[in-house]
């Protein structure tokens, strides 16, 4: 073998090897750092095992050149051909003696024949060398191939199957997934609209997918952590298996190896011994060789002694060799120990791995499980909600149909309103104009109606008027009530308590009187008994002030004794309230209701008539004289210059007008009581009333009188100026009487100038005016004459009357046309004008209890018993 082939042989394993550092680059970059440290430590024992070779080899080589400067000696020694010398001459001339050996040619076919069985060693040892080398390369190879389908082993198949249908699991949860999400949203956007009610379902739903997924996530990172682990130690077990294999295949090659040239070496050893024995033990052949053999025998000898020297040398060799091989067994010994180790620790790791393969399979299984059931249950309740939401979509869908028929309506509706509306100014002018013909006839007719109307109106109102005027007139323009008032406390403790009067139950107008044993009975309009209350006497009176707002002039007077309740019928308490107040009140009602069409104004005035003289009691000055005078207009009306006249609006103003009155009357005197009771007060109210609809206006007067106490001058035996004031009040009492008189009998001269009293009322009592006397009466036995005195002359003035409204009654039924005070005229004969009587009752008791039911006979008598009481009076 030459240099150039020994350089090659050196060079192959670098050769291969020659693309480690790439190799190396690819591992770094493909393999895990413990699968990296695995491939290290290989490659440092391939190269330890090729450094191992390459001392093998040079050993080797070194043995041959022994071997081969052996076989040249040995040629030398034995004197072989001229070739052989030639071929040897270098290394002949080196020898000391200089001696060449040549080898005859005969022998050169012998020395050929020895060396071909050295050069079928050399061969030999080539050939193994060779095979050597390409078993190294193949290993080399099988390294590479190995590295590069590392991971192919049954435990990464096993990995890479899980992994891959790891990967199919995870393809396919996704895609149940991804399905079940459309489907969900499939089924949100069908039942997109807000209120709709499994919207929520959807949203919890969604909310349930999503832990899931994310438990499914963790859960896989769980699997790849566990197949990372799974495959680092897989990876070190293949590692740790094939570092096993490639040490145990390199301890046997080596061993084998070395087995084989310790055979081979002993062979060549037993050989060359055997050759040198048997050219040793060989007779010369020829005589110059033995010759040359015996010359140069001590040069054999020699030359054998360094052989065996050499061979001494080669056998201390061989025993190092031997060392090493034992080396080498020892180092096989702890690799073996080490492999046993490696596989005990590779079924440690093959166990840990196959629990750990079984805990992932376990996992794994109950993840799959797990995960089909959640999907299971997720896909039922994602069915059942999707039923649910299906079932809404049903009813969402007939209710749509619904309200398309309904919309298909409503449009129909939309249309013809449309049309309408279209049509509706056109219509609403045609109705505008229509209507407007239509009111302006309706308004022509509501016009004429209302001409009508009002026609009919002012014709009914005159009527009522005349009715109710009728009805008063009826009545008697000139009525007499009596009010017998009742017995005070103090009275009643009296021993002259008892009442001298009593009452007819089945007639309110007759009043029985006893009276000295003697039972007198009056009739009058009404009698009122003391338990009469005052709103029942107004309920009487109320005729009169409606004829007053009406226009007629009224007069109310109040007369009696001193004592018998005058002022308490006329002004009454303050929570009982007499006529004056009622009579207001009343005004103001009957204004109030009439006030749309009529303009009513209410004046007052309060005088007071003593001793003939009359003062304003709502004035300034209450204690002036005032002058009755007539109006310079030429109307022939009456006034009263400088009376104070209030106009009232309300009740409240009413109440201050009474208190000023009281408070006026009560500082122009020393006494109230004894000055109320002898001089006449007077409540004078206005009433003008205006009809903005027919243009009508209406005055009447409403004259309230409280007069002084009718009693006798010669029962209370008054004296000075007590007989001057009873001679006042009688004399005016008696010009009432007489006024009166003349008026029922329709006299041509009415004596209003008699008294101040009648003169003031002059108008009030004319004409179409109505009167009212209040008979005031004590029950009192000791009042009886007084009391009699006062029926008497009630019963007079009513006899009158009587007689006249009867006949009006009588005539009125027979011939409505005839004027009532034609019938009286006509019943009774003219009366001359005469005062008032005022007589004593026990002269006329018993006749006018006779007599009162012939009012023609019991008018004459009054006539001259009024007369006679004139006359006594005056006397
Ligand atoms: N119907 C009645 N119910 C209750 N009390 C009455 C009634 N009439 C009169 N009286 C009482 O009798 C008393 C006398 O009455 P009143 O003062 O009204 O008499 P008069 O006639 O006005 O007297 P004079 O002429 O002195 O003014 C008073 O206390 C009054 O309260």
């Amino acid at each position: 073998m030459s240099d150039e082939d020994d350089s090659s042989f050196l060079s192959l394993p670098s050769a291969a090897f020659s693309q480690r550092p790439s190799l190396t680059a690819e591992l770094n970059e493909t393999n895990t750092p413990s699968q990296k440290l695995l491939i290290e430590t290989l490659q440092d024992k391939v190269c330890e095992f090729q450094a191992r070779l390459r001392s093998e080899e040079v050993t080797r080589h070194l043995l041959l050149q022994q071997l081969q400067q052996q076989h040249s000696v040995q040629r030398e020694t034995r004197g072989g051909g001229v070739g052989v010398v030639t071929l040897q001459e270098e290394q002949t001339s080196s020898r000391p003696n200089g001696v060449r050996v040549l080898q005859p040619a005969g022998e050169q076919s012998s020395d050929r024949l020895s060396c071909p069985g050295e050069e079928q060693l050399v061969t030999r040892l080539h050939t193994q060398v060779e095979e050597l080398e390409e078993k190294l390369l193949d290993q080399t190879r099988e390294v590479e191939r190995l590295r590069s389908e590392l991971g192919a082993t049954d435990l990464e198949k096993q990995l890479e199957l899980l992994l891959v249908e790891n990967e199919r699991l995870k393809q396919e949860l996704k895609s149940c997934r991804s399905s079940e999400l459309q489907k969900l949203d499939t089924a949100a956007e069908t039942c997109s609209c807000s209120h709709c009610p499994f919207s929520q379902d959807v949203e919890s739903l969604r909310r349930e997918v999503s832990r899931w997924e994310s438990q499914a996530r963790q859960r896989e990172r769980r699997l790849a952590e566990l197949e990372r682990e799974l495959l680092e130690k897989s990876s070190r077990v293949e590692t740790l298996q094939r570092q096993l294999d490639d040490s145990t295949r390199q301890l046997e090659e080596s061993r084998r190896r070395q087995e084989e040239t310790e055979q081979k070496l002993a062979l060549r050893l037993q050989e060359c011994e055997a050759e040198l024995a048997r050219q040793a033990a060989a007779p010369p052949k020829v005589k110059y060789v033995t010759q040359t053999v015996e010359v140069e025998s001590a040069d054999s000898h020699r030359v054998l002694a360094e052989m065996q020297t050499k061979n001494g040398a080669l056998q201390e060799q061989l025993s190092v060799q031997r060392q090493l091989l034992r080396e080498l067994e020892t180092q096989l010994h702890e690799s073996q120990r080490t492999c046993a180790q490696l596989r005990t620790q590779i079924l440690v790791y093959e166990g840990e791995m196959e629990r750990a393969q079984g805990q992932l399979e376990v996992e794994m299984q109950n993840l799959e499980e797990e995960k089909n059931r959640e999907i299971e249950e997720a896909f039922l309740r994602a069915e059942s909600e999707m039923k649910a939401v299906h079932e809404n979509l049903a009813g969402v869908r007939m209710k749509m149909l619904s309200l398309q028929r309904a919309l298909r309506t409503l449009t129909n509706d939309y249309k013809c309103l449309k049309r309408q509306v279209q049509d509706f100014p056109f219509m609403l002018d045609k109705a505008i104009t229509e209507a407007k013909q239509e009111i302006c006839l309706v308004i022509g007719e509501v016009s004429s109606t209302n001409q009508e109307l009002l026609r009919k109106y002012k014709r009914e109102m005159n009527l009522r008027k005349k009715c109710h005027n009728e009805l008063v007139r009826l009545k008697g323009n000139i009525r007499v009530f009596c009010r017998v008032r009742p017995v005070s406390q103090e009275e009643q403790d009296s021993t002259d308590a008892k009442t001298m009067l009593s009452f007819d139950s089945d007639d309110d107008a007759i009043l029985y009187l006893s009276n000295k044993g003697k039972i007198m009975t009056f009739e009058l309009d009404k009698v009122f008994p003391p338990q009469a209350t005052q709103e029942e006497v107004f309920q009487e009176v109320q005729a009169l002030i409606t004829s007053c707002i009406d226009g007629f002039n009224v007069c109310i007077f109040a007369y009696g004794q001193t004592g018998s309740g005058k002022t308490y019928t006329m002004e009454g308490v303050a929570d009982d309230p007499g006529i004056n107040q009622r009579a207001l009140r009343l005004l103001f009602s009957e204004v109030t209701e009439k006030a749309p069409d009529w303009d009513y104004k209410i004046s007052v005035s309060m005088v007071e008539i003593y001793n003939e003289t009359l003062r304003d009691l709502l004035g300034e000055n209450p204690t002036d004289k005032l002058d009755i005078k007539m109006n310079p207009d030429g109307s022939g009306q009456l006034y009263v210059p400088g009376l104070t006249n209030f106009t009232v609006q309300s009740p409240e103003d009413i109440n201050r007008v009474f208190e000023l009155g009281h408070m006026n009357r009560a500082t122009a005197c020393t006494n109230l009581n004894e000055h109320s009771s002898r001089s006449h007060a007077l409540l004078i109210i206005t009433v003008s009333g205006f009809n903005s609809a027919t243009g009508n206006r209406t005055q009447g007067k409403l004259n309230l009188v409280d007069l002084a106490g009718s009693e006798r001058i010669g029962k209370s035996g008054a004296e000075g100026s007590r007989l001057r004031e009873a001679q006042c009040i009688n004399k005016s009492l008696s010009a009432l009487g007489d006024v009166i008189n003349a008026l029922r009998s329709k006299h041509s001269h009415v004596p209003f100038r008699n008294s101040r009293l009648t003169y003031l009322l002059q108008d009030s009592l004319s004409g179409d005016s109505k009167t009212l006397m209040m008979v005031q009466v004590s029950p009192l036995p000791a009042n009886m004459s007084e009391s009699v005195c006062s029926l008497k002359f009630a019963q007079r003035v009513r006899s009158v009357e009587l007689s006249s409204s009867s006949s009006r009654r009588h005539e009125n039924s027979s011939t409505s046309s005839s004027p009532t005070h034609d019938s009286v005229e006509l019943d009774s004969p003219p009366v001359t004008p005469v005062p008032l009587p005022i007589s004593r009752a026990s002269s006329a008791g018993s006749t006018l209890s006779s007599t009162s039911r012939t009012p023609s006979s019991s008018r004459r008598r009054s006539q001259s018993q009024l007369s006679t009481g004139r006359l006594k009076l005056t006397a």
